[in-house]
C-alpha cells in the first residue's frame, strides 16, 4: 500500500555530528554532510587525522580505543542500527584483503550476491576484468598479482557485491598515471550510472571526479581551546 503523503526517504549518505575518538579523546572536528546518489564526497586530511577509522567506523568493523558516533544513514536507514555485513556497503582499504586461497575469479565470485547460474556469474566476473585491464587473471592467485592489479580486483570485488554506498580508502594509490587515470574514470562512470554515493579517502586531488566535493579533515579542537 502506498502513501503518498508520506516524505520520501533519503537515497544517498547522510552523515549528522559524526565524532571519532580515541581513548575518549576527540580526533576529528564533527562531521556533517549530505551524499546523494551518483555522488562522491572526498575526505582529505593530514596523515593519522582519522581518515581511514571514519570509514571504518562506518562499515561497522571499528575497534576500541577508536569510537565512531553520531548519525550515519543510507537511504533513510540507520547504520548503527545494522550488523556490519547487512550494511550493504562496498568496501576497499589500504590493505586490499584479498583471499589468498582463492584466484582472483573466486575473489571476486565470493562477494557478489546469490542468483543466476555459476555461468552467468563467471560471465560478470570475466566482463570486469576485461573492463579493468585484468583479462587473463581470472585463475591467478593474488601472491601472483602486482600491487596495482590487486587493487583493482579489490574494486571489482567492491563494485560487484552489489553494495548501495561506496567507501573507498585511496583505491588508485599503487597504479601507474597512464591506468590510474583511465581505470578511476570508468570507476566514476559506473558509480553515477549505478546512482551510488561514495566516500573517498585521497591524498591526491587529481582522484576526485568532475564536480566532486571535498571536507579537508580538520583535527578537532584541543579541549578547552575556546575559552583560552
Ligand atoms: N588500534 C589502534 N589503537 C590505538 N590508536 C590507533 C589504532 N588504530 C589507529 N590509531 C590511531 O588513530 C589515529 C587515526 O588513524 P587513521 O588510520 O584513521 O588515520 P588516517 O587519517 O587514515 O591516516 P593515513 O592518512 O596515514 O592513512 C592515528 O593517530 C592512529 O595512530
Amino acid at each position: 500500500m502506498s502513501h503518498p503523503d508520506r516524505a520520501p526517504q533519503p537515497r544517498g549518505l547522510v552523515l549528522r555530528d559524526l565524532r571519532l575518538t580515541l581513548s575518549g579523546r576527540p580526533l576529528l572536528a564533527p562531521i556533517d554532510a549530505d551524499v546523494g546518489p551518483g555522488e562522491v564526497l572526498a575526505l582529505t586530511g593530514p596523515s593519522g587525522c582519522g581518515k581511514s577509522s571514519l570509514l571504518l567506523g562506518l562499515a561497522g568493523v571499528l575497534s576500541l580505543p577508536l569510537r565512531l558516533t553520531g548519525l550515519a544513514t543510507l537511504g533513510g536507514v540507520d547504520l548503527a542500527g545494522l550488523p556490519a555485513e547487512s550494511r550493504r556497503l562496498g568496501l576497499m582499504f589500504q590493505d586490499d584483503l584479498l583471499l589468498p586461497h582463492l584466484d582472483v575469479a573466486g575473489n571476486l565470485l565470493f562477494g557478489m550476491p546469490a542468483g543466476g547460474t555459476r555461468r552467468e556469474r563467471l560471465g560478470r566476473v570475466d566482463a570486469a576484468l576485461e573492463r579493468a585491464g585484468l583479462g587473463g587473471c581470472a585463475s591467478r592467485r593474488p601472491e601472483q598479482l602486482s600491487g596495482g592489479q590487486r587493487q583493482r580486483v579489490a574494486l571489482l570485488r567492491a563494485l560487484l557485491s552489489e553494495p548501495r554506498a561506496l567507501l573507498l580508502d585511496e583505491p588508485f594509490s599503487r597504479l601507474d598515471a597512464t591506468l590510474r587515470a583511465s581505470f578511476r574514470a570508468w570507476v566514476w562512470a559506473t558509480l553515477a550510472e549505478r546512482g551510488l554515493p561514495a566516500l573517498l579517502v585521497t591524498h591526491d586531488l587529481d582522484d576526485l571526479p568532475p564536480g566532486a566535493r571535498r571536507i579537508d579533515l580538520q583535527s578537532a579542537p584541543e579541549e578547552g581551546a575556546d575559552h583560552a
